[in-house]
């Protein structure tokens, strides 16, 4: 919890006035976007774009300004969690349910920061289950194919329900063990029909904010 706060307090430092704000999804954000309504409070103007109906919430119960991403080209800088990274910053996302969204708004970042709690920091993807959104008609198909590729998928429930994503869409769970090539599977997952969009984020963040007891630290993608 302290490291997750040290993580969002410094990476909500980076926002600058006139800036769009890409605001990710999850309990480390949650900490960037109560700074980010402080520094609003104290005179700082950003217009905001959300990443999912939770942070919506969020946002606008603290006042920021907030626009569709219907209405956005560019984002200056978006700050996201994550459930894993590695030394090349490449990520596993999803575990918050968000990762379309997600995605799409880093997709149009000039600059992807993540913060995260010293835990995330991985030598290899792939402990955490990748988490991979989906045509909810196909879900029972796709668990046979991924099941005869050799990896053990779970569809994500809620309840006794399936959870579904904020775009009305299912997300399968899957264990993979460690990733040797991140790329290589994110491309063969997104060939596979009903497959809409993978956790896999290669190379995305281009600053990772690390949190600690007593603070937090960057590191910087170098690629
Ligand atoms: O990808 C995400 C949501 O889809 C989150 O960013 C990820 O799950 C990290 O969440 P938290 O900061 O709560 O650990």
């Amino acid at each position: 919890m302290e490291e997750k706060r040290h993580a969002g307090i410094l990476a909500a430092s980076f926002v600058k006035d006139g800036m769009t704000v890409g605001l990710g999804t999850g309990s480390t954000v949650y900490h960037v976007i109560v700074r980010l309504g402080e520094r609003v409070k104290e005179g700082l103007r950003i217009r905001c774009v959300s990443t999912s109906e939770a942070t919506t919430e969020l946002a606008e119960s603290l006042g920021l300004d907030l626009i569709p991403m219907s209405e956005v080209l560019n984002i200056d800088m978006t700050i996201d969690g994550a459930d894993e990274v590695d030394r090349s910053c490449n990520g596993i996302k999803g575990g918050g349910g968000a990762l379309l969204h997600e995605k799409l708004v880093a997709d149009i970042s000039r600059i992807v920061v993540w913060v995260v709690d010293s835990s995330k920091i991985v030598e290899r993807l792939g402990a955490f289950p990748l988490p991979i959104e989906i045509v909810p008609f196909f879900h029972m198909q796709l668990i046979s194919k991924l099941e005869g590729m050799g990896f053990s998928p779970r569809l994500r429930m809620s309840g006794s329900c399936p959870f579904t994503t904020d775009e009305n869409n299912y997300i399968i769970d899957l264990e993979t063990g460690f990733i040797e090539d991140p790329e290589g599977l994110h491309r063969k997952l997104k060939l596979m029909p009903g497959v809409i969009e993978t956790g896999l984020f290669i190379t995305t963040a281009d600053i990772v904010v690390v949190g600690s007891k007593d603070g937090a630290k960057v590191l910087r993608n170098t690629r």
